[in-house]
């Protein structure tokens, strides 16, 4: 970007073009992403699409160059627990490195807590690195417990 020119960024929920704004490659600054056929991006995404608002995957688009700079996914759990509660489960959070440090990630974090909120979720919660424990505590989170995993 040539100095001067003001950057501005919109943020919504992934879109099918998404895959050809650098979605996948943004994915990839997280963990493996895989190489990724266009048959089977718009195959996973009519599934996800298809949880509607129990699923949503969000982006930040950097409008004058149409890249993806940050996203951020959130499942809604439906329990038996707490009068039948609900609760959200961030995952995926990543904005690209070019972009980082602007308020972006904050961005996003707040974006699906807000969904969370609007679909009457009585808590959210996510699993992160010690490294990444500072942001998410500017997010408003707090450190509960400890992850527990196994992968298989
Ligand atoms: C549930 C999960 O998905 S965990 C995986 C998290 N993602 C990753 O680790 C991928 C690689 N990292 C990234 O993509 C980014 O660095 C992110 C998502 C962690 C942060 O995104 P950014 O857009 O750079 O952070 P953002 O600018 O919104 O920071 C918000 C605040 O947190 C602070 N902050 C950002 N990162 C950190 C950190 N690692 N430790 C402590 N504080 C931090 C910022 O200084 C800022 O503070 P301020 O409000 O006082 O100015």
């Amino acid at each position: 970007m040539s100095g001067g020119e003001k950057q501005t960024f919109k943020i919504r929920r992934l879109d099918i073009s998404d895959k050809t704004k650098g979605y996948i490659e943004l994915l990839s600054q997280l963990t493996v992403a895989g190489s990724l056929t266009d048959e089977e991006f718009d195959q996973r995404f009519k599934e996800i699409t298809s949880y509607g608002d129990d699923h949503l995957i969000c982006v930040i688009e950097d409008v004058s160059s149409g890249k993806i700079a940050a996203t951020g996914s959130v499942m809604i759990e439906k329990k038996f627990l707490r009068n039948c509660g609900k609760a959200g489960h961030i995952e995926d959070v990543v904005v690209d490195t070019e972009f980082r440090g602007k308020h972006l990630g904050k961005q996003v974090v707040e974006f699906l807590m807000e969904h969370c909120r609007a679909m009457g979720c009585y808590k959210v919660m996510l699993d992160c690195s010690l490294e990444n424990k500072g942001f998410y505590e500017k997010c408003g989170l707090v450190n509960k417990a400890i992850q527990m995993s196994k992968y298989l």
